[in-house]
């Protein structure tokens, strides 16, 4: 029997965002947890033509509104040598522990299952267009975080020079914002 999920999107909407983001297949893999942001978890990974990069997992179900907005900033400023360079998106469905339910996918349908049972009953379905997973490829940052650089000062805040040297190459990403940064940076 098919029910609808509360979640469920406009087919329209959705169907025009698949069609944008195509699934991984084998082209990228996921290794250690980097951290985690306010779009989801971030992990060390490999991609079959940029070798070691960034792996963001953003649910576009929970937040699309907030994932969409991150990939446009990417787009307009991946380019800039202060941001991370953005290489690009892939969708996928989650297949394990979701809303503590199991889902599997059957010819490109999203199932949800009975995990207690066996074989696995299958109660519910929709489609792929409509619950999923983008994985964001980002440049990989080893040098780590300004929060990591900070909490290593034990206490102490950054040295002002530090300080004004964060905010200059911030400041460079986006001199058109209105705090006349341009003359800030000169
Ligand atoms: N390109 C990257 N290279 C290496 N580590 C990264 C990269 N991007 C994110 N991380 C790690 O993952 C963590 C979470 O990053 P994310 O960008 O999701 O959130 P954030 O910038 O910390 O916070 P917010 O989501 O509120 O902007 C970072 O603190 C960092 O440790």
């Amino acid at each position: 029997m098919l029910f609808c999920a509360p979640w469920r999107k406009p087919q329209a909407e959705s169907r025009s965002l698949s069609e944008i983001y195509k699934p991984p297949d084998g082209r990228l893999t996921k290794d250690v947890l980097l951290g985690e942001g306010g779009t989801g978890e971030v992990y060390k990974g490999r991609h079959h033509r940029r070798g070691v990069v960034a792996v963001k997992i953003a649910n576009i179900s929970r937040d699309e509104e907030s994932v969409m907005r991150e990939l446009k900033f990417l787009q307009q400023f991946g380019g800039h040598k202060n941001i991370a360079s953005y290489y690009g998106a892939y969708y996928r469905a989650p297949l394990t522990e979701c809303s503590s339910e199991h889902l599997e996918v059957r010819n490109d349908l999203l199932y949800r299952v009975h995990s207690s049972q066996s074989p696995l009953e299958v109660i519910e379905y929709m489609t792929l267009n409509n619950f999923y997973i983008l994985q964001i490829v980002l440049e990989y940052c080893g040098g780590g975080s300004l929060h990591t650089l900070i909490s290593r000062t034990n206490g102490q805040s950054l040295k002002e020079t530090w300080i004004g040297y964060v905010c200059k190459e911030v400041l460079k990403v986006r001199p058109d914002l209105p705090l006349n940064a341009s003359s800030l940076i000169a």
